[in-house]
């Protein structure tokens, strides 16, 4: 669906998805099937995470957005253009880049840039230095890539993603293999890049991180979209449930479902339930006047791994 759009330097399409899929399927040589009829929507401004467990078909559905793969069927637009027009547009981290140990930030990038044929020779200069400045590697622009820290290498090639003006960045796995600290600077930027409006699509197989990070996202199953949508909105069909941490959980329950809570499940030490319409320090009043000792009392909302679970009956295969 390669829809014709404006011409590479005319104003920019507001409207429309940043990237529409129909049926998108690839079946690599051997029979396997990598991705499956996916129909996904990506909408503009949004920070779209595209999550699945290992092997699920993320790379390959990216790499099919990129061009750098040809589906077996269905069909994409990117940005509602023409694939020449669009990926100039497109900013991308796939595998990232290698980068030469004993040179600089600033070197490198050059490198990159220079291997760039729709690149403009006269600007490089400004746009190496826009994007480390953009990545916040202007004070290590001259330090040598292979005294980087973890999270700065991969700061660095997001900035290698970020050499021209994007309105889309798609980004594999981007957390991948860095430390703690590395992760959260990652995460940070991203969240940044997508605040001055640019739609960041994002694959991650860690439930939390997209929680953390993403407006919206997709969920995929060996090859299959099993949800996509808001968080809120994936998460909006299960119930939130309240937890009192009590050791007169027998007396706890009894108060709960006095009070009209669905589900009490008095356990060891604790008691849960069904939320539903009652407010939690109401709960905790009735609680308290019943002389049950409450140690603690939290509201549980269902998570993405919940989502997972209910649509699959299976259990995510790594966690966050
Ligand atoms: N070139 C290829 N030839 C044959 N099978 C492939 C090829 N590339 C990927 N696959 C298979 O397609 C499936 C999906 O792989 P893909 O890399 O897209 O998943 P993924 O969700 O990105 O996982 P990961 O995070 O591990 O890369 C896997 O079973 C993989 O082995």
């Amino acid at each position: 669906m390669q829809e014709a759009g404006a011409p590479f330097g005319a104003a920019l399409p507001s409207g429309g998805p940043a990237i529409v899929t129909e049926g998108l399927t690839k079946r690599f040589r051997g029979g396997q099937v990598a991705v499956d009829a996916l129909d996904l929507t990506v909408p503009r401004g949004s920070v779209f995470g595209f999550l699945g467990p290992n092997g699920s078909g993320k790379t390959t559905t990216i790499r099919m957005l990129l061009g750098l793969v040809a589906p077996t069927s269905g069909e994409y637009s990117v940005l509602g253009l023409p694939q020449a027009q669009a990926l100039p547009r497109v900013g991308a981290l796939v595998e990232g880049p290698a980068f030469y140990p004993y040179l600089s930030g600033t070197a490198n990038l050059a490198r990159f840039d220079a291997a760039d044929p729709t690149a403009a020779r006269g600007t490089a200069g400004r746009r190496i230095a826009e994007a480390l400045e953009r990545v916040g590697l202007s004070a290590a622009a001259g330090k040598r890539y292979r005294n980087y820290s973890l999270g700065m290498r991969q700061r660095l090639a997001i900035a290698a993603a970020l050499l021209g003006p994007r309105e889309l960045l798609i980004l594999d796995e981007p957390t991948n293999g860095l430390d703690p600290q590395g992760t959260r600077e990652v995460r940070a930027l991203v969240k940044e890049i997508a605040a001055d409006g640019t739609t960041v699509f994002v694959s991650s197989h860690l439930l939390a991180e997209v929680e953390q990070m993403c407006t919206h996202a997709a969920i995929m199953r060996a090859g299959r979209l099993v949800a996509q949508g808001t968080i809120a909105s994936l998460s909006a069909g299960l119930v939130a449930r309240v937890r009192v941490e009590t050791p007169d959980a027998a007396d706890a329950a009894r108060v709960l479902g006095t009070l009209g809570l669905a589900d009490v499940r008095p356990g060891d030490g604790d008691v849960t339930a069904e939320l539903g319409g009652h407010a939690p320090e109401r709960i905790n009043a009735a609680l308290v006047g019943e002389g049950v000792a409450v140690r603690g009392l939290a509201v549980v909302r269902p998570s993405l791994e919940d989502v997972f679970v209910g649509l699959t009956g299976e259990g995510f295969d790594v966690d966050g």
